[in-house]
């Protein structure tokens, strides 16, 4: 029987979310003498695949020694996106003098009730994940505890023997801890921690500026915290298009936040209910004082009691080793999401576990380097980013040709008052093939998907030309971006022909 677990705050919505995730005494079933598939981690992937596998007929184990869902459903994409969400409803509230709001610049915010929102969402939404779903819908053997390797074809769980033909490494990753002096003595939240806070903290200190960063300091900056961004590289969101970032780096000073960019932490120093940052930039010492730190700067494989090497698994510290096929060292057993990609998303995980189940237990052949994968961030405004950048096309060789609208040239962006931002698009040289397009808009993440369609079908920018949008709406922009491609067309030797094949017809 399995003992309960500590969700923070003890709230009718975490009891309701562990009833679900972790349920205190919950028994695990006598395992059948060979599992076609043995999962272990009930994160975003081994859940696709545990209930892919059982959906098409297997005989399915899926393993979870902390709370099925993952770190998407509990402490990741579904906690964040509800902070998100609620930061851009104050935000709004505070800011819509020009729409003729009156008083909303004082308006007072509760943390408490946003929180519990977040929670409540997260409780509902949790029903899809549970542990009594997947054993009573979906008809799979789900244990809980950890998931140890024992032999190249048995996985040890809570003192049971599974035997399985083939099984699935999907055990994700957790946050990475910096090795900076000082921090683990002073204290710090980490997304496996921030999301149970019921109190604002005054003062932020949020360390690294990729997505977790930048999605969480804007979103406590706008609840009221004074949070400052810390990034030892030069820009925020390092990775993305620098236009684009630089959109959003002008958004977050001019909301506030102190962005401390291409600095090294030195230490941090604890005094009292204090916690200093030491930063050091161009030989220079900035101190920043805060009453709490968030870490963001990255993940780590969650690696640790698997026993892969009993298996014959290979692995790093970036994770498990697969081959394009997502096959580990040892070719019954396979490794889907965050635990092997460097992309580390939840559509991503989903993605693979697919690719997972139909060349693990039905003999495919399905290659992850063949997947199209966009990303976005939910900052305010959102990036969104599919298939190469110019960077990218550049270290290929590929010659190529850059197209950009501004979103100011879109009716719709202008009204909302959302004109800050742009689409772009890389195309093949000569061609209207799509390389890669970004997106800068409110709800970038709503939009690059008409991108991610054309490059997974081959269709070039001259179909979405073909395509009619509605008026008016900010997708438009796409279609504006066809409009410019065709103008490129417009070479001065058919404007000629055409404007004499116009004057014939004018007699
Ligand atoms: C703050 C934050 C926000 C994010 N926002 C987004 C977003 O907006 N969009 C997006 O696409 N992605 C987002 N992500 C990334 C996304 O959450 C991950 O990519 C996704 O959860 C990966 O799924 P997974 O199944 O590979 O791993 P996980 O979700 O980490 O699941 C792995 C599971 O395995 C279990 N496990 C580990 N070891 C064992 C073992 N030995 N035995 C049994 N069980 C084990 C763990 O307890 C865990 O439940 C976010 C991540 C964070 C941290
Ligand atoms: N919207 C989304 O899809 C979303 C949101 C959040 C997280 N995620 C996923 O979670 C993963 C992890 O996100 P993340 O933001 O933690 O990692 P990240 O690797 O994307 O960014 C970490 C940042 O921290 C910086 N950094 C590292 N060490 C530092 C130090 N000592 N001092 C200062 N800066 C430091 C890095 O330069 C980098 O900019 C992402 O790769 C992404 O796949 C996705």
């Amino acid at each position: 029987m399995t003992s309960p677990i500590e969700l923070l705050p003890d709230s009718p919505e975490n009891r309701e979310l562990e009833e679900n995730v972790h349920p205190p005494n919950w028994v695990n079933p006598e395992p059948a003498p060979c599992y076609n598939l043995v999962v272990i981690g009930g994160g975003t992937a081994g859940l696709i695949s545990a209930a892919g596998a059982a959906g098409l007929g297997g005989k399915v184990a899926l393993i979870e020694r902390h709370l099925m869902g993952g770190d998407c459903l509990n402490v990741g994409c579904v906690p964040s996106k509800g902070v998100v969400s609620a930061s851009r409803a104050v935000h709004h509230a505070r800011n819509s003098a020009k729409f003729g709001v009156v008083d909303g610049s004082g308006l007072r915010f509760d943390f408490d009730t946003a929180m519990e929102r977040m929670r409540r969402l997260r409780a509902d939404i949790s029903h899809h994940d549970s542990a009594r779903r997947f054993r009573d819908e979906l008809g799979i053997d789900v244990f809980i505890g950890q998931g140890s390797f024992s032999g190249s074809d048995t996985v040890e769980v809570a003192g049971k023997t599974l035997r399985f033909k083939k099984a699935s490494v999907c055990t994700g990753a957790c946050a990475a801890a910096p090795p900076i002096p000082g921090l683990e003595e002073a204290g710090y939240l980490t997304n496996e921690t921030l999301f149970s806070l019921i109190e604002l903290p005054p003062r932020m200190a949020v360390i690294g500026a990729g997505p977790i960063g930048c999605e969480m300091a804007q979103s406590f900056a706008r609840f009221g915290s004074s949070v400052s961004l810390i990034e030892m590289g030069p820009h925020i969101l390092g990775r993305e298009d620098g236009d684009a970032a630089e959109i959003l780096h002008r958004a977050f000073i001019r909301e506030g936040i102190d962005l401390q960019l291409g600095v090294k932490i030195i230490e941090v120093e604890t005094s009292g209910s204090d916690k200093i940052l030491h930063l050091e930039r161009d030989g220079k010492r900035i101190d920043v004082t805060v009453d709490a730190i968030l870490v963001g700067v990255g993940r780590a494989p969650n690696l640790s009691g698997l026993g892969l090497e009993k298996a014959g698994i290979k692995f790093d510290k970036t994770g498990v080793a697969v081959n394009d096929y997502l096959q580990t060292s040892n070719p019954n057993v396979y490794a889907a999401g965050d635990i092997c990609f460097p992309f580390k998303f939840t559509h991503t995980a989903d993605a693979l576990a697919r690719i997972l189940i139909a060349n693990a237990l039905f003999m495919g052949r399905q290659k992850v380097s063949a997947l199209t994968i966009p990303w976005c961030t939910y900052t305010d405004p959102e990036i969104a980013h599919v298939g190469m950048y110019e960077g990218d096309a550049k270290e290929k060789g590929i010659g190529f040709t850059t197209l950009t609208v501004p979103l100011s040239d879109v009716d719709r962006a202008v009204l909302d008052g959302e004109s800050e931002g742009f689409a772009r698009v890389h195309l093949r040289k000569g061609t209207d093939k799509i390389l890669g397009a970004t997106i800068v808009a409110r709800h970038a993440g709503e939009m690059i998907n008409e991108f991610s369609l054309a490059i997974t079908n081959g269709l070039g920018i001259s179909a979405i030309g073909k395509t009619i949008h509605p008026y008016p709406t900010q997708a438009e922009v796409i279609k504006r971006l066809a409009d410019a491609y065709n103008r490129t067309r417009l070479t001065p030797f058919v404007k000629n022909l055409l404007s004499g094949w116009l004057e014939w017809q004018r007699g």
